[in-house]
């Protein structure tokens, strides 16, 4: 949501959503930089999000404003900072150091926006620096690889499938999350569905959203459904049950089950407990 609008980030209190990214970038014209800065900061220390995850969305250090809006983030204490633009794993570096020295803690996030044609040529590079920095997760910026390619928006998101294709199996190769891009039609709902079940489809582990009326459905497509959930812990009861001990494949409701599902079974659940804790308030 944009920095510049007060009653957004009031209402953000009240929203569904895991994760808010507070905008400094592109949500906010010119002009209005510093006093965004000012209110998204200070709203991030007053607090209020309860269990939701704050992220701060600062301007590239390459503008006049990005290091401002770094030390000023850092000092207010979100979850993690969200970059724009980066080209190669030595922003990734620059970035980590910039807020080191800015005395952020270990534990603070950095994500990264793609959405430059460097980025995606640099992927492994940029996905290589995760073991080495704060980098957590990638977010698609649809938007501006739309504009860069010269490419068309169109619902196939057919211009799309390079970036993503590419940074999903970085993001996975060196556990990363790989976020899906905005949906822009803000009263379209059928498209916006279309939008987050190939997101969900293509193996994004969630989506950004611009407007409070996409939140239940995303939540609705990226929540696992209650049989997957039921399957998952039947098969963590099959593996663990002493009559199946040293075994690698077993059949489980009639599904044919291997230890990868096994590890799949785990995440469905986790992400499920983490919903219903989330939902708990
Ligand atoms: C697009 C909007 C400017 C529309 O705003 P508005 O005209 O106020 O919409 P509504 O009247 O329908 O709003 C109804 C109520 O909901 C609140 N609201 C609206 N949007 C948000 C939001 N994002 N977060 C929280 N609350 C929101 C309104 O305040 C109304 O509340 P109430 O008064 O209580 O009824 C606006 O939706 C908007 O600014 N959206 C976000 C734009 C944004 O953040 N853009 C930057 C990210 S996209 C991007 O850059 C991605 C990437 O980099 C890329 O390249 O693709
Ligand atoms: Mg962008």
């Amino acid at each position: 949501m944009p920095g510049a609008n007060p009653r957004a980030l009031e209402k953000a209190k009240t929203l569904a959503a895991d994760t808010l990214i507070l905008d400094l970038e592109d949500a906010v014209a010119p002009d209005a930089k510093a006093e965004a800065r000012d209110t998204v900061c200070g709203a991030v220390k007053a607090g209020g999000y309860g269990k939701r995850e704050v992220v701060i969305r600062i301007n590239g250090l390459d503008t006049e404003w990005g290091m401002d809006d770094l030390k000023a983030a850092v000092a207010a204490g979100p979850d993690a900072i969200l970059a724009p633009k980066v080209i190669d794993g030595g922003d990734i570096d620059h970035l980590d150091d910039a807020l080191s020295r800015a005395g952020a803690p270990e534990d603070l996030g950095l994500w990264v926006m793609i959405e430059m044609p460097k980025a995606i040529l640099n992927i492994k590079d940029i996905a290589e620096a995760a073991g080495r920095t704060r980098l957590t997760a990638f977010v698609m910026g649809t938007n501006d690889i739309a504009k860069e390619l010269r490419a068309v928006n169109d619902p196939s998101r057919l211009a799309f499938q390079t970036f993503f294709g590419l940074t999903l199996a970085a993001a996975r190769a060196y556990d990363i999350l790989a976020i899906d891009g905005v949906y822009n039609d803000i009263s379209n709902a059928e498209g916006l569905e279309n939008e987050v079940r190939q997101g969900r489809l293509l193996g994004f582990d969630g989506k950004t959203l611009i407007h409070p009326s996409q939140i239940s459905i995303t939540n609705e497509v990226f929540a696992p459904a209650e049989a997957d959930v039921a399957q998952a812990h039947d098969v963590i009861a099959a593996f663990a049950d002493p009559a199946n001990a040293g075994k690698g494949v077993l059949k489980v409701n009639g599904k044919m089950t291997e230890l990868l599902h096994l590890e799949e079974a785990r995440r469905i659940v986790e992400v499920d407990a983490a919903i219903k804790e989330m939902e708990a308030g």
